[in-house]
């Protein structure tokens, strides 16, 4: 079991098991020591009590995966102290995986049998051959998506490959269905050629309802996404782009509202013009921002000038009207908002300190942000990343679940881009204007209204827009 985390990826919760020699050694101690460490003590269980030593669990949560090693080094140097073992929690929860298929019907019977298989399974087969609509009332795919990914943009952590990116799409299935419902699948697919990519998601498409993209790097995820709007009638959805866009937008709404800024008028550099930077950038172009900077590797995108990428060149069109030159610090001048989908690090203190008064930074590299909050909370107007452990948590698990869940009631044929600006709105309504503070711009994952206003919203764009093709009853 590992017990550390090489890449140093954030927070962090083990469980110690420790023998303590009574005569030798008192548990208070240990707890003093485990503190001094920057370990956060959050459970002890006693497992064994005996006369001349005791057994204990003790859970440890600590802000930085190293303090681990710190504290087992300092740990089994104490004499009277054995280290028995020590789990990591999040990869106790991971073991075996963290969705199973379950069966609605039970088979108690020969009879059940004949009628959840073959023979008279063979009647429900040709009423779907007659009509294939009825794949939607007698099969799974009425309530069923497909998590795809190639593995090569898993969070921030690139091209870590199918098998390494399960754990996350599983992540995404499981969220699905405890938000909204929806039953999904994570596929994780074995190749990075764009056109065995589109062929295999086509080829499985009649077991769904929809096609969740994720974590495919761009360019490569502009064309897939594209192709398969275009050659599937399922709604197909790129996450990381248009889950992303819609969440950034829904905070973006309401930290203006904080800093009293018209969107109009503002000035926003994004940092990342990758999938989740080049929808961003497009909806909050849709959403009527005028002065908008892209920045990536090369610095900040200018129209003219020729990239290695053709979507680099076509965004630099569409931004940047004052064809400002030079790097990230250069664009943040005066500017109102930043928001990083970039890599970890990226923003500095000074940069901020050069951006308009009241600025507002949405630094939502997973799972390190482009600056933590701490380094510039005296200075932000309003602060967000993409982490649960921090205020502010802009991600797109505030978007897909909902989104979807209305997509597959209206059996929309597409999710278009009115019903995402419907998704954003509908999430920055779950927060009225008597409780929006800095500290709340975006409701939580667990607020059961964002699901609710989201869906209904969503169906709504759906049907005006007449992309719907079943009216829920409650809209007839
Ligand atoms: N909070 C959220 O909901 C989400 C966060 N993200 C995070 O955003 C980041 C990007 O995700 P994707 O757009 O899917 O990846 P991507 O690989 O499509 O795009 C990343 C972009 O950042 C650029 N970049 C990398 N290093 C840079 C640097 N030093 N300076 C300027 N640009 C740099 C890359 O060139 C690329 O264009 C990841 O960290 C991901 O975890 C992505 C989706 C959702
Ligand atoms: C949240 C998410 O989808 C990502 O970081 O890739
Ligand atoms: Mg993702």
């Amino acid at each position: 079991m590992a017990t550390n985390n090489a890449q140093g990826l954030g927070g962090n919760s083990v469980i110690l098991r420790l023998d303590i020699d009574t005569a030798r050694m008192n548990f208070g101690l240990v707890a003093n020591i485990i503190t001094s460490m920057g370990g956060d003590i959050i459970a002890i269980d006693t497992i064994h009590i005996g006369h001349e030593s005791s057994t204990r669990d003790i859970t440890v949560n600590v802000t930085d995966a190293g303090d681990v090693a710190k504290i087992t080094d300092a740990i089994q140097r104490i004499p009277g102290i054995r280290l028995v073992n020590t789990s990591d929690r999040t990869f106790l929860l991971h073991l075996g995986g963290k969705i199973e298929v379950t069966p609605k019907v039970t088979i108690h019977n020969r009879d059940d049998l004949s009628r959840v298989y073959t023979p008279d399974v063979a009647r429900v087969c040709m009423a779907i051959y007659e009509d294939p609509d009825n794949a939607y009332s007698l099969t799974i795919k009425r309530n069923t998506v497909a998590v795809v990914s190639d593995g090569t943009a898993v969070l921030g952590l690139g091209d870590i490959g199918p098998r390494a990116a399960m754990p996350v799409m599983e992540g995404k299935a499981m969220l699905f269905k405890q938000l909204a419902g929806v039953d999904a699948f994570p596929i994780c697919l074995d190749t990075q050629d764009t056109e065995e990519i589109i062929r295999t998601i086509k080829q499985i498409s009649p077991s769904f309802g929809g096609i969740n993209l994720e974590d495919i790097a761009s360019p490569r995820c502009f064309e897939i996404e594209q192709r398969l709007k275009e050659e599937l009638d399922i709604p197909v959805f790129h996450d990381d782009q248009h889950g992303t866009a819609v969440v950034t937008y829904a905070g973006l709404i309401n930290a203006l509202k904080i800093v009293g800024k018209p969107i109009s008028e503002v000035k926003a550099v994004v940092c990342g013009i990758g999938a989740a930077g080049v929808a961003i950038s497009e909806i909050l172009l849709a959403a009527g921002i005028k002065e908008l900077i892209g920045v990536d590797k090369e610095g900040i995108l200018v129209a003219g000038e020729a990239y290695s990428n053709p979507v680099k060149d076509a965004y630099a069109l569409r931004t940047n009207p004052n064809r400002v030159q030079g790097g990230l610090s250069d664009a943040l001048q005066g500017a109102d908002v930043f928001v990083g989908v970039s890599a970890a690090g990226l923003l500095k203190r000074e940069h901020v300190l050069g951006m308009a008064p009241k600025p507002i930074v949405f630094a939502m590299a997973n799972p390190k942000p482009e600056i933590m909050p701490g380094e510039i909370e005296d200075i932000v107007a309003v602060m967000a990343t993409g982490r649960s452990d921090f205020p502010n948590q802009i991600n797109n698990v505030l978007c897909f679940p909902g989104i979807f869940r209305a997509a597959l009631d209206c059996r929309a044929s597409v999710i278009n881009e009115e019903m995402k600006l419907a998704a954003a709105e509908a999430i920055a309504s779950v927060i009225t204007d008597d409780k929006l503070d800095k500290y709340y711009i975006v409701p939580s994952v667990f607020d059961q209204k964002v699901v609710e206003l989201l869906r209904d919203r969503v169906i709504r764009a759906a049907i005006r827009t007449k992309v719907a093709r079943r009216i829920p009853k409650e809209y007839r």
